[in-house]
């Protein structure tokens, strides 16, 4: 599903590697948490799946896309393979939960009829089929990244990306949320998380890829956010 090869990038303005001969392989339907302080690399990581970076040496594959050789005009049908959810949310502020989550379909062209039947059953499956027609202000930070998942879910990606989705929400609402990935994770979606945050790493118990200055320190099948506790 994803697998990174002696992938190392370097920012053209830095000196030092941001990735530095990393090797990961992921399985379709695994759930994947990418932890590490600050600057270690997580978020090049994850845009370098999305091809909104490219590797300077090394090979990303994600599912049958080779991603650094991948013709222009072909990026969009990478990215259709990929939801994504980031810590602040990204909804668009004058469309309504439900709009939200249509327009993820209607840029890609799906057909009305299929928008109509879709969108209510996945605001379901996040649980705010009862706030469809709300704009985001008029919700919570919980309630805001359920419908940033909707919206990412929405067209049934082979994976999920998701860049600390709980870093603006307090403990018992990021519970929530994992709740809820874990649930797309059990339709069969790969689940790829970067996060800081311990007691969820902790309590879930998944595989654990820990980043340190761009090198790979540590791969746990059923990992903590710290070594030996
Ligand atoms: N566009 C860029 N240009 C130059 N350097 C960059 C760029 N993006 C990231 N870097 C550098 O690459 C390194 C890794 O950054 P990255 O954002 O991948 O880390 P991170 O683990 O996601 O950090 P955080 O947890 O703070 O989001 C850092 O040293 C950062 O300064």
């Amino acid at each position: 599903m994803i697998r990174l090869e002696e992938v190392s990038k370097v920012y053209k303005t830095s000196t030092r590697p941001a990735l530095e001969r990393v090797n990961v392989e992921v399985d379709k339907g695994e759930f994947v948490f990418l932890i590490g302080p600050s600057g270690s690399g997580k978020s090049t990581f994850l845009r370098l799946l999305l091809r909104e970076e490219v590797p300077t040496k090394g090979r990303v594959m994600v599912s049958n896309f080779d991603v650094a050789k991948l013709a222009r005009r072909r990026v969009p049908r990478l990215r259709q393979t990929i939801g994504c959810v980031f810590q602040d949310f990204r909804l668009l502020p004058s469309k309504t939960v439900a709009e939200n989550v249509a327009f993820a379909l209607e840029v890609i062209g799906k057909p009305k009829l299929t928008i109509k039947k879709v969108v209510p059953e996945v605001l379901e499956l996040v649980g705010l089929e009862s706030k469809a027609d709300r704009l985001p202000n008029e919700l919570s930070g919980g309630e805001q990244q359920r419908v940033a998942i909707a919206r990412a879910f929405v067209n049934r990606p082979l994976m999920l990306l998701a860049d600390e989705p709980t870093g603006n929400l307090d403990p018992d609402t990021s519970q929530d949320i994992m709740l809820l990935l874990e649930r797309i994770n059990r339709t069969g979606t790969t689940v790829l998380m970067a996060t800081h945050d311990h007691s969820i790493v902790d309590s879930m118990r998944r595989r654990v890829v820990e980043l340190q200055l761009g090198r790979v320190v540590r791969d746990d099948d059923r990992g903590v956010y710290g070594v030996g506790r």
